[in-house]
């Protein structure tokens, strides 16, 4: 659906992307995760024709998109970070214009944006004024206009960035919903952790305008952090003991803590806890650390992705 070959941009003396050598095939949902100023935007401007690289190519649906950007273009949707519906127009009029500015008939217009407006839950509102519309459901229209000329390759700019966490909520499940339903490929940038990890099945790791990792979400977890089980004890001689008993999981000891870091820690503490109560050392605490995007983000990077919130999903169990 898309290759690109050392593709690079340069804006004078900053490197905004760094030779991005990327496969994505039909069908998948690809987040591009990274900080602010990574790339990620400049890099989806390449790949829609708006601005050229300074070096390396990309082909999009077939198409070279510097030199064929008319052929990329029909078979694309873009959507880009501002509002690009305008604002005293009826949502559904601006859905048709843009239908017929992609050569729709107007017919075929009519209806494809009928279509769109009942998969995208605008019913109600398609026929108000742009501009009596809420941040979320703005954005759900400027999907639909995206989609109006039936794209196999939707580009998505930090589709949720300003919604508040419902319609951010809202807007995946229906970006989820179309995907399901037309099996359109589907490139997003976000710098929500949770956006990346729980819509997308490869997520892309940028920094510093380059890819630094490139796998599904729990492969990447697994791979560069791994679980965390902690045990608390109530004396620190208890937790010394507890050490040497699971001394085959390589514990850290910290006063009266001990980290064990395993693959599958959910599996594998009934059988450290067994172990220790036959031992006479049971633990009083036990806490399951698994990591999160961030967590694969800070091990590359050594800096942190977070802004604000918390990161570890914490299983915190009594025993
Ligand atoms: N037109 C431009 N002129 C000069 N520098 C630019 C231009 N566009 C982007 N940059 C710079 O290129 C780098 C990458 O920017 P880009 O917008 O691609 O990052 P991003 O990952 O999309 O960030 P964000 O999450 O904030 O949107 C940044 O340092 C940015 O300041």
């Amino acid at each position: 659906m898309m290759e690109t070959y050392g593709l690079t941009k340069h804006f004078k003396d900053v490197r905004a992307v760094d030779g991005i050598d990327l496969n994505v095939a039909p069908g998948e949902l690809v987040a591009l995760l990274g900080p602010n100023g990574a790339g990620k935007s400049t890099t989806l401007r390449m790949l829609t024709t708006l601005i050229p690289p300074t070096s390396g190519t990309a082909r999009v649906a077939g198409f070279d998109v510097v030199r064929q950007q008319r052929e990329v273009r029909m078979r694309i949707g873009y959507i880009g970070q501002g509002n690009g519906a305008g604002h005293s127009q009826r949502g559904r009029d601006e859905l048709i214009s843009q239908g017929r500015a992609y050569g729709l008939g107007v017919r075929s217009a009519r209806a494809r944006a009928a279509t769109l407006i009942e998969s995208l839950g605008l019913g109600e509102v398609a026929d108000r004024r742009v501009s009596s519309l809420s941040g979320g459901q703005r954005r759900r229209l400027d999907i639909a206009m995206g989609l109006i000329h039936e794209p196999g390759l939707l580009f998505l700019d930090e589709p949720s960035t300003g919604l508040d966490p419902q319609n951010r909520a809202n807007l995946q499940e229906h970006i989820l919903d179309l995907r399901a339903r037309h099996e359109t490929t589907i490139v997003l940038t976000t710098h929500y952790l949770d956006e990346a990890d729980s819509m997308a099945e490869r997520v892309i790791v940028i920094d510093h305008g380059r890819i630094i990792a490139d796998d599904t979400p729990a492969q990447l977890k697994a791979e560069h952090v791994g679980d965390r089980i902690i045990l608390g004890f109530d004396h620190e001689t208890d937790a010394a003991s507890a050490a040497a008993a699971v001394a085959r999981f390589d514990p850290e000891r910290q006063d009266t803590r001990l980290t064990i870091r395993t693959q599958g820690a959910p599996r594998r503490v009934p059988e450290i806890l067994d172990d220790l109560r036959t031992l006479g050392n049971p633990a009083t605490e036990v806490e399951v650390v698994r990591p999160t995007l961030d967590d694969v983000f800070l091990k590359l990077t050594g800096r942190s992705l977070r802004e604000g919130g918390t990161a570890d999903s914490r299983e915190l169990v009594e025993v």
